[in-house]
């Protein structure tokens, strides 16, 4: 350390009253002053405080020397101010204003510093604003993934959710964000909730959500940090997605390996008298090259006869093609049966395209829903069962084809032909080996073994272990109408696993979807009804169930809906067909 005389050394004291120096010394913000030598020539009681340098050690001394880290000097050398600089002395965060200081000559005379301590609050304030900054960037990112994300916090409340998870759920951010993560919930228990309490990371939980019940897998983590439990993230996929991709798919695999069969007659449930009648007529009909009429309600497994009589037949070898008349648009219906030549219409492809019947070639082409055929398309399909052959849109050439067909319907296609919306002459075509399968509340000796069945289904599925339904739920279940029938069932033993928790086996009433377990009081109803046809019966019955959800709901539809376990549109739609 340089040392100077302090005698030599003229303070600012020596130049100011003692009232200046108190009120130097008042001052909460420290306060230095060099002067041309860089000589500390004023240091208040603040900056002794905030630099802990005592105030009379100071004086005289070069501020290099007593400072580590000071800037004075180099204010002194170049003449710039330097404001609002933060900057660390010693183990003390400063913010500082370092000024030259001039004479009446503009000559550099000195520099004046006046800081204060950069204080914790300070700094979290700053910090709090690089935080906000950092969480509208992370938001951001969030927001852009298409995978469906929630966050929240310790407490299992939702702090953030990104635009694709509330497409999902079909909620927007505000009703759910600042909520409990059960807000969202309608089968199931909230992951968000679990893992909090548990610690432990789920994968894959199947869980209902939002208004239009939407089937997810949700798969949480806890969020840790420095081993402080903060909170959960959660991602969801929307399993209609991932239904229809599979779908998609094992049509795909289909007709790319087109020996492998879905259902069979062997793995066909089919106990019941009524049911071994139409397996029998079937197995029957698959020796013959007949074309099958298979007349059922939606969901009784008209397509698992479909498959099982090509399966059974001597085409099994060959390609079996599955075509949903009521999903084909009626402007594509030709060109996806039948297939364009190349240049048919504007936006055809150039090499034209082969249909669903040419692909079925040798096979057999399965037409659910016949009853959606468009007029137009009937002629032609009229022409192949009749000559066996058909042309292409926008060609002329007839080509000859090998397929048999097998066609759908749950409407009465009777009916339809009255109406003048179907062909007689297609009707008759069609029906040359007309085969009726039974709705299920028509062959109750069925369901045991068709619960086993659906249940080893879905238990691979869900990869879970469940092996049967209790005899209280059981009873439910021998009461219930089934309108959806085998496919209903499966939904509500689907929606009895999403309610179970992993260690239970048993399905038991408490399981069963909330619209389900109430069947029974619906059922005791005016036993007059049984007098009227089944459709009347079973209308009566869904109005009776709609009113009493309504009332029970004071008229509110959206939660009429969600307690029934179906789509508001869908009760809409029910309401006016029943004149609610
Ligand atoms: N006898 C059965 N044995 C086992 N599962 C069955 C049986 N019948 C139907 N199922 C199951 O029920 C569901 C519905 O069957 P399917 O799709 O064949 O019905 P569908 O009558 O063709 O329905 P839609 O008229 O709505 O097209 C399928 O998942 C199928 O696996």
């Amino acid at each position: 350390m340089k040392c100077i005389n302090k005698s030599d050394i003229k303070t600012a004291w020596d130049f100011g009253s003692r009232q200046l120096r108190d009120l130097f010394n008042a001052a909460s913000d420290g306060m230095i002053v060099i002067n041309e030598m860089g000589v500390i020539i004023l240091i208040n009681i603040a900056a002794e405080r905030i630099l802990g340098i005592p105030v009379q050690d100071a004086y005289g001394q070069l501020a290099r020397d007593v400072i580590s880290g000071s800037r004075l000097d180099y204010v002194l050398e170049t003449g710039i101010a330097e404001l609002n600089q933060k900057q660390m002395i010693g183990e003390t965060y400063i913010v500082t204003n370092r000024v030259p200081l001039r004479d009446e000559k503009d000559q550099i005379v000195g520099v004046a510093a006046v800081f204060r301590e950069f204080t914790e609050v300070e700094q979290l304030t700053e910090e709090l604003t690089s935080r906000n900054e950092m969480q509208k960037f992370l938001e951001t990112i969030i927001d852009v993934t298409q995978d469906a994300i929630s966050v929240a916090d310790q407490e299992g409340k939702i702090i953030m959710v990104n635009q694709a998870y509330t497409q999902v759920i079909g909620m927007p951010k505000e009703e759910v964000v600042g909520k409990l993560s059960t807000v969202d919930i309608r089968e199931g228990e909230s992951m968000h909730l679990q893992v909090v309490k548990t610690l432990d990371a789920v994968r894959g939980i199947p869980l209902r959500v939002g208004p239009g019940n939407r089937e997810v897998l949700a798969s949480v983590s806890p969020i840790i940090i420095k081993g402080k439990l903060c909170g959960s993230v959660g991602v969801v996929h929307d399993v209609s997605e991932i239904k229809r991709l599979s779908k998609e798919l094992a049509r795909t695999r289909m007709l790319v390996n087109r020996s492998q069969p879905r259902y069979t007659f062997e793995t066909m449930v089919a106990i019941d008298a009524a049911m071994s009648i139409a397996v029998e007529q079937s197995r029957h009909a698959a020796t013959t090259p007949a074309t099958i009429l298979l007349s059922g309600e939606s969901g009784t497994g008209k397509e698992v006869f479909a498959h099982s009589i090509h399966y059974a037949s001597y085409r099994s070898n060959k390609p079996f093609v599955r075509v949903n008349c009521a999903a084909l648009p009626e402007t594509l219906f030709e060109s996806e049966l039948f297939g364009y030549e190349a240049g048919a219409f504007s936006g055809a492809l150039r090499s034209g395209k082969k249909g669903l019947f040419e692909e079925a070639n040798g096979g057999t082409i399965f037409l659910d829903e016949i009853g959606e055929i468009p007029l137009m398309v009937q002629a032609k399909l009229l022409r192949v069962l009749q000559e066996r052959e058909f042309t292409k849109v926008g060609g002329v050439k007839a080509r000859s084809i090998d397929v048999r067909v097998i066609a759908a319907t749950n409407q009465n296609l009777d009916v339809a032909v009255k109406k003048g919306s179907f062909r007689e002459d297609l009707y008759y075509r069609l029906n040359v080996f007309p085969i009726v399968i039974p709705p299920l509340r028509h062959r109750m000796a069925d369901l045991p073994q068709l619960i086993v069945h659906i249940l080893e289904k879905l238990n691979q599925e869900y990869g879970r272990n469940v092996t049967a339904v209790s005899s209280e739920a059981f009873a439910v279940f021998r009461e219930y109408l089934w309108p959806g029938n085998v496919r209903e069932l499966e939904n509500v033993l689907g929606r009895a696993l999403i309610n179970m928790q992993f260690s239970e086996t048993i399905i038991l009433n408490r399981h069963l979807p909330p619209f389900f377990r109430e069947i029974k009081s619906a059922h005791a109803m005016d036993t007059n009804l049984i007098h009227n046809s089944l459709p009347q019966m079973l209308e009566a019955v869904e109005r009776k169930i709609i009113e009493d959800s309504l009332k029970k709901n004071n008229g509110n539809r959206t939660q009429t809906a969600l307690q029934l376990g179906i789509a508001i549109r869908s009760l809409y739609y029910k309401m006016e067909k029943l004149k609610i």
